[in-house]
């Protein structure tokens, strides 16, 4: 197997306050790969190192070999790492083809910009379908459900042709029907890209995760399939112990 994402001694400090402790992660080619772990762990904080969006006081992130950090977001996006945020970033007043289009268009030469394009592309329609969003692709992003705007957030990050897809807590706040599709989604896209998944949803976990990464106090707790993380002592204590944990995660690791 191929390493595509080698994390090493990441350390990130706010105003004195260690938030990333020395962190090693590797996430190979192909993975589809579960983050879960108390809150203030510093699980999104690690999805901003790796994304540029934050600065590390120590420690690299290879991927695919190229070192990350130091690098601009727009360099890494471009590079091939795509994330969304825990609330989805979509053009309101776009339609949902337009939203997907403008998309697209950020891995264009100025050239083919300029060029007038016809039609929907291969890779929009191919989104589009992926995401489910064929039958909507008309319809404003702003009229669109939780759900459906976290689908077409993620079909905006397919078009960009990422190899790496990190997913900031996609099921928060959905409904069962649109966890559900979700993790067929997920399932759809973990076939052909590697996948990070940040998410406090243990039934979730238990139905599409196969590795599962425990993280705690800005370091990597435990490591293995979600039945081995549930039954490990240390785990329960981590989650036992905060009385702060969200939902369903508390209840069911303990
Ligand atoms: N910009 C910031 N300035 C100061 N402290 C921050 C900043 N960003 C994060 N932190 C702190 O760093 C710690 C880790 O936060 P992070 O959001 O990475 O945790 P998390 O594991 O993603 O938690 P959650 O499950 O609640 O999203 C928290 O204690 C948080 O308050």
């Amino acid at each position: 197997m191929t390493v595509l994402l080698d994390v090493r001694g990441l350390r990130v400090v706010f105003s004195g306050f260690v938030a990333l402790d020395g962190l090693d992660l590797t996430v190979e080619e192909g993975e589809l790969r579960f983050l879960i772990g108390p809150n203030g762990a510093g699980k999104t904080t690690l999805i901003d190192v790796v994304t540029g969006l934050t600065r590390p006081v120590a420690g690299s992130v290879r991927f695919g070999g190229t070192e990350l950090v130091g690098r601009r977001e727009h360099r890494i996006v471009r590079l091939g790492v795509g994330r969304t945020f825990q609330t989805a970033t979509v053009f309101e007043e776009l339609t949902v083809l337009e939203n997907l289009d403008l998309a697209a268009s950020f891995r264009l030469s100025l050239p083919s910009l300029l060029r007038k394009r016809r039609g929907v592309s291969d890779e929009v329609a191919s989104a589009l379908e992926t995401a489910e969003l064929t039958a909507l692709a008309d319809r404003p992003a702003g009229v669109l459900s939780h759900g459906q705007r976290q689908w077409l957030e993620i079909g905006m990050l397919l078009v960009q042709r990422p190899r790496l897809l990190l997913l900031d807590e996609p099921v928060a706040g959905m409904s069962k029907d649109e966890r559900e599709r979700t993790g067929e989604l997920l399932q759809r896209i973990a076939a052909t890209h590697t996948v990070v998944v940040v998410e406090h949803d243990m039934e979730f976990l238990r139905r599409y995760a196969r590795k599962v990464t425990v993280m705690h106090q800005g370091r990597v707790l435990r490591e293995g399939s979600v039945a081995e993380v549930q039954d490990d002592p240390e785990v329960r204590e981590v989650y036992l112990g905060r009385s702060a944990v969200r939902g369903a995660a508390a209840e069911e690791v303990s």
